[in-house]
């Protein structure tokens, strides 16, 4: 047995599953996780002393890089000083700053402790602040695990086929309407039939989490367009798209204004924050200057502060279109590896992000996803990380470069697809 697969046997006895969150298990792609003893640049090392190059990168929030020498160097000077205080601080107002200043969105930003917490608080504000019910989501959309999002929820949800999760009334679903990702008709209808009790449509601005799906041309400013005219607030989920897709996110890319947004990942620099902002009239309802209450004992610690604020310092600096690009060859000289293998392959990819779906159609949503060839996405997995290549073990994921990942990484990376055989 090796390390990573006794600590996997023992972590079984003690916590469900063996994992803190379930995509981690490696269940559908049947092989155990590997345990990381370190991370630094593009690359994880395992407790059995093998180097990966890292294509998940924490889910997303390593855009620098692991162990980003400004980012830890700035977590271990502020806690000479304390580690948690539970009055405000300096860095609090300082990140809140830097993400006004970022997120054309952004007026006034609330911080939590993870994409959970953002997603879940913006949508009590919009009900709070709308006085409706109704949320709109899309299929295969993954806004973290508060019970309303969890209806045909992407991600793990999806990875493991799990139709509506036990444990959420009937009473809270009933309050969350579905649509197809890019059908702005069917998002039109819903409004149509009961846009009276809808407070919000929820969405990922690019999709994230059935695999990587880019909005039709007009989608974003069509949901834009018939929340305004419902009132009802646009929610973007920038959980993923924040600082990635642009340094201001999905909205600055596509140029599109909504009223509340998501953050997590990228803003917490690898530790755990969340946030979520947007117009100072709307946020002004947030207690304690308004009546929609929302708290948190570790909110805006000053840890986690430091390494959002010298993430986002230092992303500020890099060359987005730069690695845009490297990423789009890439991930295309992937695609043509794979499709010279004679499996069908759609690649959708935008900025540092991409995936390669084992399937002819295009993907547009969550059912084109679903055509993908789970057999074909196993048994890609497994070759590339039995060549040291970690890839993110679910076809509903996307897969993330880093400003760490250099082109050896991306050469050698091509050179165990060249020998995958399927
Ligand atoms: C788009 C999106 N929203 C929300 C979340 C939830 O964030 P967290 O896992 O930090 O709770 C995630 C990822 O997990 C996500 O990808
Ligand atoms: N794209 C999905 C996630 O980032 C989730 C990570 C997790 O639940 O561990």
């Amino acid at each position: 047995m090796t390390i990573s697969q006794e600590l996997f046997q023992k972590a079984g006895t003690l916590i469900p599953g063996g994992v803190n969150s379930p995509v981690r298990a490696c269940k559908s792609v049947h092989c155990d996780p590997l345990f990381v003893a370190s991370a630094g640049g593009s690359k994880l090392t395992t407790e059995d002393g093998d180097e990966f190059i890292d294509y998940v990168m924490s889910w997303g929030p390593m855009l620098l890089g692991h162990n980003h020498p400004k980012v830890a160097a700035a977590i271990a000077e502020t806690a000479t000083r304390g580690t948690s205080f539970g009055a405000p601080c300096r860095l609090e107002v300082e990140l809140a700053q830097a993400v006004v200043d970022a997120v054309p969105g952004i007026d006034m930003v609330r911080m939590v402790s993870s994409g959970t917490e953002a997603t879940m608080s913006a949508l009590r504000l919009a009900r709070g602040y709308t006085g409706k019910n109704g949320v709109i989501k899309f299929h295969g959309g993954y806004h973290g695990h508060a019970d309303a999002f969890l209806a045909s929820a992407g991600s793990g949800v999806a990875t493991q086929s799990i139709p509506g999760t036990p444990g959420v009334p009937a009473d809270v679903v009933k309050h969350t309407l579905l649509a197809h990702y890019n059908d702005l008709d069917a998002v039109r209808t819903l409004f149509e039939r009961q846009g009276d009790d809808i407070a919000a449509v929820i969405v990922e601005p690019v999709a994230g989490n059935m695999g990587l799906v880019l909005p039709k041309p007009g989608f974003l400013e069509g949901l834009r367009e018939l929340t305004r005219k419902h009132g009802a607030l646009l929610i973007f989920d920038e959980v993923i798209t924040g600082f990635r897709v642009s340094f201001g996110g999905a909205q600055a890319a596509f140029g599109i204004d909504p009223d509340l947004t998501c953050l997590g990942k990228i803003i917490g620099g690898g530790l755990p924050v969340g946030a979520y902002g947007g117009k100072r009239e709307i946020m002004s309802h947030i207690a304690p200057s308004g009546n929609v209450y929302q708290a948190g004992t570790l909110s805006g610690n000053p840890l986690a502060m430091a390494a959002g604020l010298a993430t986002l310092k230092a992303l500020a600096k890099q060359d987005y279109p730069a690695l845009a690009a490297r990423t789009d060859a890439f991930s295309g000289e992937l695609e043509n590896i794979l499709r010279g293998k004679g499996v069908p392959v759609t690649r959708n990819h935008i900025a540092s992000i991409f995936t390669l779906f084992f399937t002819k159609t295009p993907v547009v949503d969550f059912p084109s996803a679903q055509t993908a060839d789970s057999k074909a996405f196993v048994s890609f997995y497994q070759q590339m990380r039995a060549q040291g290549i970690y890839l993110a073990p679910s076809g509903f994921e996307c897969a993330f470069t880093s400003f760490a990942h250099s082109e050896q990484d991306f050469e050698r990376t091509l050179e165990a697809a060249r020998k995958v055989e399927f």
